[in-house]
């Protein structure tokens, strides 16, 4: 069974690697990723200055999965880009840094910056980044998307992709496409982000799980697998050309294998990974080239894409 994924001018040995912003905030953390089963890496989100991010407790797990409110914990822009100039990349496993800037202004100088070091490393924007207080996130500001989408052309000159909230609308969709398909190098779209501003309740403590927001965070886990399959599904097929990457939900070879089913091109592990650890990877590409093997498929292509309508 063949699990490799050709995608962006390269081929990954595997089709798993990291959300990011769970084991990749320090170079320890994306090491062991890297040595891991994993296909590729990726890091978290950076914005251009280091950031301690919110008061704790801002992550909780619950039995159905994950709620945080980290509020961009993060080394600075510099450091991963030092991580991306002494990264091996003859090492067959591609390195994305994931960037989150607190304004357009710092996205396009960490483009920039990146462009001018000439490194492989991949930016995958993250368009949950903050947009003006009193708007909502960019990826829900159609508006806005367009614009930012059209500066990061003019600042990056490769390829790239953002990673995407989850949208619930028929609508929502379709005017992401419509904005999405304009821009012929945005490679890859990552569905999806966190679920956002769920929040947790403790009936012992009758209190929130979690300190900023008043208890509202992101969710990730078993809550938002259904969701993350329909962003992939229907981006798989609003997005002719470009790549999806499934996110959300992923515990098992059969997680991913339906994100697979569903069009993703590559897979990446959130929550589970935040408590399993990147002993995870090899435990789910296990599962899932056992599941192909019972099903008779050799390698991912046999069924990327192929789910069935009734
Ligand atoms: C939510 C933001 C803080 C604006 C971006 C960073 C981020 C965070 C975070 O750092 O709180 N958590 C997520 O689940 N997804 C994200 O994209």
């Amino acid at each position: 069974v063949d699990l490799s994924v050709t995608w962006l001018g390269r081929t990954m040995p595997g089709c798993l690697y990291n959300a990011s912003g769970v084991w990749c905030r320090e170079e320890d953390e994306l090491e062991a990723v890297r040595a891991s089963a994993a296909a590729a890496l990726i890091s978290k989100s950076a914005t251009l200055a280091p950031r301690e991010g919110n008061p704790e407790p801002r992550y909780h797990r619950t039995a159905l999965g994950s709620i945080n409110s980290m509020g961009l914990p993060n080394r600075g822009f510099a450091y991963y880009l030092d991580y991306a100039r002494r990264y091996d990349y003859a090492c067959g496993k591609p390195l994305f840094l994931s960037l989150s800037g607190m304004t357009l202004e710092d996205n396009l100088t960490m483009l920039r910056t990146l462009a001018a070091a000439g490194l492989p490393a991949i930016p995958e924007i993250n368009l949950s980044c903050p947009n003006v207080p009193g708007k909502p996130q960019l990826g829900y500001d159609f508006v806005a998307t367009t614009e930012a989408l059209n500066a990061f052309d003019q600042a990056w000159p490769g390829r790239y992709g953002v990673k995407l909230p989850p949208y619930f609308d028929q609508a929502h969709f379709a005017a992401m496409a419509e904005i999405l398909n304009r821009h012929p190098r945005l490679a890859f779209v990552t569905c999806i982000n966190s679920i956002g501003n769920g929040l947790v309740v403790d009936i012992d403590s009758e209190a929130v799980a979690i300190k900023p927001k008043d208890g509202l965070g992101g969710l990730g886990g078993d809550y938002v697998l259904p969701t993350a399959l329909a962003n992939v599904r229907e981006f798989y097929r609003l997005l002719p050309g470009k790549d999806i990457v499934g996110c959300g939900g992923v515990r098992s070879g059969r997680e991913a294998f339906m994100h697979i089913l569903a069009g993703a091109r590559a897979v990446q592990v959130g929550t589970c990974l935040y408590h399993e650890g990147p002993a995870a990877f090899a435990r789910i590409a296990a599962e899932l080239a056992e599941l192909m093997q019972a099903k008779g498929y050799r390698k991912l292509d046999d069924f990327r894409g192929r789910l069935r309508t009734l």
